[in-house]
């Protein structure tokens, strides 16, 4: 049975169609890469993957239909880490971090040994222990960010669904979390990673969906997906692809109606 699945998926937000017709299968330990322009729905299909939006046809988590999960037993099995999440409160970097635990403790008990545990790796894992006291307002938007993979990491959900993971990272720790999450595929989790850079993507994925006006226009492994003409067309740009061994170089030569 596949980890999450979905058949002619259809989401709106107000009285925008924003979703159409969207049909895929995710293998437990699959890396999944989603790719595609501003706008095109990415931000929505992890979104309701998480069980956050309401969508007709079927979308399901390990065969039940994601808003059918109970809460608590869904957020066991699904940890979203959304775009620039905002914390307004002063908590520390290890606080935060355990409250990822929250779906698998008691109502308002406090962590346990074990749990601390995890939150201890969690936070080792994105290369944050020395941070543990920090206040989180403080950190710079990339630490933060890790902070919140962190989170999801000690929430220890089989499913992990990133949007933007890299988005303020810089160049070293963009490569690390990337590197980070093809090793949580290893280890049996599943990723959907939304990703801007198609090359970041492409190293991490086993696979690219590429959405565009709400629909799945493509998916595949990287190297099939991401050919000159695709990118002509959903991207908009003009560019040159060489596939070897070590992955996906894109040269980009401008933008499709720019004169560059
Ligand atoms: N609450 C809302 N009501 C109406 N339309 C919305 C709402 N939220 C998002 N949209 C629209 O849905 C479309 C898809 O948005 P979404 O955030 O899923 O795209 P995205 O692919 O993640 O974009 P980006 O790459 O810019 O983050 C956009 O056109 C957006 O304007």
């Amino acid at each position: 049975m596949p980890h999450l699945a979905a058949h002619d998926l259809s989401v709106s937000l107000g009285d925008r169609s924003v979703l159409r017709d969207v049909s895929f299968a995710v293998a437990e330990g699959e890396r999944v890469g989603l790719v595609g322009p501003n706008g095109a729905g990415k931000t929505t299909l992890l979104r309701a993957a998480a069980g956050l939006l309401p969508y007709s046809g079927t979308l399901a988590l390990r065969g039940r239909g994601v808003r059918a999960w109970p809460a608590r037993e869904r957020a066991r099995e699904v940890a979203l880490v959304r775009q620039q999440a905002d914390l307004a409160v002063d908590f520390t970097v290890a606080e935060v971090v355990g409250l990822g635990r929250a779906p698998h403790l008691g109502w308002l008990a406090a962590l346990g040994g074990d749990d601390q545990r995890r939150v201890a790796k969690a936070l080792a894992a994105v290369d944050l222990a020395a941070f543990a006291d920090r206040p989180v307002p403080e950190l710079s938007g990339g630490e933060q960010q890790r902070v919140f993979l962190a989170q999801a990491l000690a929430q220890d959900a089989r499913l992990l669904l990133l949007d933007e993971p890299t988005a303020h990272l810089d160049v070293r720790h963009q490569l690390d979390l990337l590197a980070r999450v093809r090793a949580l595929g290893a280890a049996g989790r599943t990723v959907v990673a939304a990703v801007h850079d198609l090359e970041l993507a492409a190293r991490f994925a086993d696979r690219l969906w590429v959405l565009a006006g709400g629909r799945l226009v493509a998916d595949g492994p990287p190297a099939d997906v991401l050919r000159p003409a695709l990118l002509r067309d959903v991207f908009g740009v003009e560019a040159e692809v060489d596939t070897d061994a070590a992955g996906v170089r894109i040269r980009y030569f401008g933008a499709l109606g720019s004169g560059t």
